[in-house]
């Protein structure tokens, strides 16, 4: 599986639907997305509030079903695979980065990092995460807890949770969200070092433009398909 410039694709999507709840309640979400994505772009997802970005990005991710169309993402074909079966090719190749941080309120940075690589079997799990928790400016917190940290150290423990298990792709739902201008600033930052040492492919949702500029292309949504691609020729 290549793009037209034959390198290999990370995702690709044909006349993606999803439609949620049933009969008179059912919702058409996603209406018909087609999107390739090389392996190692950077792309911004962009778009008006309700327009599907967070619903696509699910489905990209393997967090929820499509409802139909086709879709491969890592050489693997999601649209036949069962929850059990994407939970599973999620593990290890997947990072995910959303608005509010999802840490475990009992487990330590090191442990918040370290459990989903311990669960997937990772054997150096520990001093991985460790490792990573340094790479993100976080060696002197590693024993806190969440509640011992700022915002912007709970989304950087967030981003060492997503990256350390070095995933091929790594999805980020504005991950700055929550945080103050130049503390997201230094996520975004940390974000896009640590991806390019991994040479992953990173799809960021994002409503600054600014932020959209930084990255190889640009695609917007609008009522459940993709409106305009940077790409487009
Ligand atoms: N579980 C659900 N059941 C029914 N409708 C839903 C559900 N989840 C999302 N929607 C609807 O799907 C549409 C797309 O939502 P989505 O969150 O993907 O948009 P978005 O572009 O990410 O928006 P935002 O920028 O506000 O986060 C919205 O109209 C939303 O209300």
């Amino acid at each position: 599986m290549t793009s037209p410039n034959n390198a290999p694709l990370a995702i690709s999507a044909r006349n993606l639907t999803l439609t949620l709840g049933e009969g008179d309640a059912a919702v058409e979400i996603l209406r018909g997305v087609d999107l390739e994505v090389a392996d190692g772009e950077v792309l911004a997802l962009l778009g008006p509030s309700g327009s599907g970005k967070s619903s696509l990005m699910a489905v990209l991710s393997g967090l929820e079903r499509a409802t139909s169309g086709s879709l491969w993402v890592a050489g693997e074909d999601f649209s036949t695979m069962d929850e059990d079966a994407l939970a599973r090719a999620r593990r290890g190749r997947i990072g995910i980065v959303l608005q509010a941080f999802h840490l475990l309120p009992t487990m330590t940075a090191t442990e918040n990092v370290a459990t989903p690589m311990e669960l997937a079997g990772d054997k150096d799990a520990g001093p991985r995460a460790a490792a990573e928790l340094e790479a993100v400016g976080l060696g002197h917190r590693l024993t806190h807890y969440p509640t011992q940290l700022s915002g912007g150290e709970q989304q950087r423990v967030a981003l060492a949770r997503a990256i350390a298990p070095r995933p091929r792709l790594i999805f980020a739902d504005e991950p700055t969200g929550n945080l103050d201008v130049a503390t997201g600033h230094d996520i975004i930052d940390l974000m896009f070092a640590r991806r390019a040492e991994a040479g992953a492919t990173l799809i960021i949702i994002t409503h600054d433009p600014e932020l959209a500029a930084r990255c190889d292309r640009i695609v917007t949504m609008a009522d459940g398909v993709i409106a305009t691609d940077s790409s487009a020729s």
